[in-house]
């Protein structure tokens, strides 16, 4: 669906030149929801805005529905992005617009009479369930309603993508959840791809298959976002997944134990298994638990323990071998 291949950009400046994307490769499938995921200047605006050529990548191909974007003359770039929506932080409405005019004039642009539009508008103002919202302008709407007008505005023209360019991070929590089950309706009902970027874990959480974690302009690590979520390899996804998971214990907890202190994660059906319980019964040890919690990301349970073994050292060594077998993930985070 869309293929970034080997996509670099580079922003000269007075300074010199800075890399915003560094060699990215990547490919969003059809009808996915697909995370970007990064903390400030990590490149995921500069991405997302290749993927429409908003940015031109300085090298590198973008295809997006077997379309080579990056090979067309500017008339056939305009018409091509009239397939793929974007939707902002600041959702840059018109103010001097009513919401039937900011939605109409995507329509306008690309060719439709009055009547066309008229239809068009009341479809998506009923989409995004603001249809009593058409003769208001943004002024006198909330952030969400705001964002709401966006994406009616970015659907307008029925793309086969939708960009959201850190779509949620003005709005607050609630307002972000109902923001995050549209776009989830219209990814189901419309069949729309998904680019999201963003640097806040919940909305990955919540709505993404896949993510890729970016960090200087390059792609570290990319999967399934509940692999990643129970299995995350690098340092800074790590980082990311703890500051949802809040799994962070405390240093001196730490520091006064006796016996190796292990991270369990139970992954699907296995974390409604009673696995705890049975290697207390089978081997000689006692297990102290330091932490523990069943997250469900996207329904799927995700559970995770950090106990604390005491016993023989042989024991020990048995229990943690059974806690692999079972579980298959078990990481050592504190030695005896
Ligand atoms: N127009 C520009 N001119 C010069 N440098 C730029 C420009 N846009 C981005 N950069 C640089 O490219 C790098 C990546 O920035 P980018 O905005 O893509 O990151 P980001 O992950 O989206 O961060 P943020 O969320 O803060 O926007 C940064 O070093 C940034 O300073």
């Amino acid at each position: 669906m869309i293929v970034i291949d080997k996509v670099v950009k580079e922003y000269k400046t007075r300074k010199g030149n800075v890399i915003g994307v560094d060699n990215v490769s990547l490919e969003i499938n059809k009808g996915e929801i697909f995370g970007i995921v990064g903390y400030s200047g990590a490149g995921k605006s500069s991405l997302i805005r290749c993927l429409n050529l908003l940015e031109k990548p300085t090298s590198g191909e973008i295809t997006v529905d077997g379309v080579k974007l990056t090979s067309l003359s500017d008339r056939e770039l305009r018409q091509a992005r009239q397939k793929i929506g974007m939707i902002f932080q600041h959702f840059y409405l018109v103010s001097s617009k009513t919401v039937f005019e900011n939605i109409a004039f995507a329509l306008k642009a690309a060719g439709k009479d009055k009547a066309q539009i008229e239809k068009r508008v009341s479809e998506l103002l009923e989409l995004v369930g603001l249809s009593d919202k058409r003769d208001v302008y943004p002024a006198q709407l909330s952030g969400g309603q705001k964002q709401r007008v966006g994406i009616a505005r970015a659907l307008a023209n029925d793309p086969n993508v939708l960009l959201c360019d850190e779509a949620t991070s003005a709005l607050d929590p609630s307002t972000t959840k109902s923001i995050l089950s549209l776009l989830k309706k219209i990814n189901k009902e419309l069949g729309l791809t998904i680019v999201l970027i963003t640097h806040e874990m919940d909305v990955v959480k919540e709505i993404c298959d896949r993510i890729a974690v970016m960090q200087d302009g390059k792609i570290i690590e990319e999967g399934q976002v509940y692999d990643i979520f129970a299995n995350p390899k690098q340092p800074l996804t790590k980082a990311f997944i703890n500051s949802v998971l809040h799994f962070e214990l405390p240093e001196h907890l730490l520091e006064r134990r006796q016996g190796p202190v292990i991270k369990i994660t139970f992954k699907g059906s296995a974390a409604e298994e009673a696995i705890v319980s049975d290697v207390l019964q089978q081997f000689k040890v006692k297990g102290n638990i330091l932490h523990g919690k069943i997250e469900y990301i996207q329904s799927v349970p995700l559970g995770i323990f950090i106990m604390e073994l005491n016993g023989e050292k042989t024991e020990i060594e048995k229990a943690i071998a059974y806690i692999i077998e079972r579980t298959n993930n078990v990481e050592v985070i504190a030695h005896a």
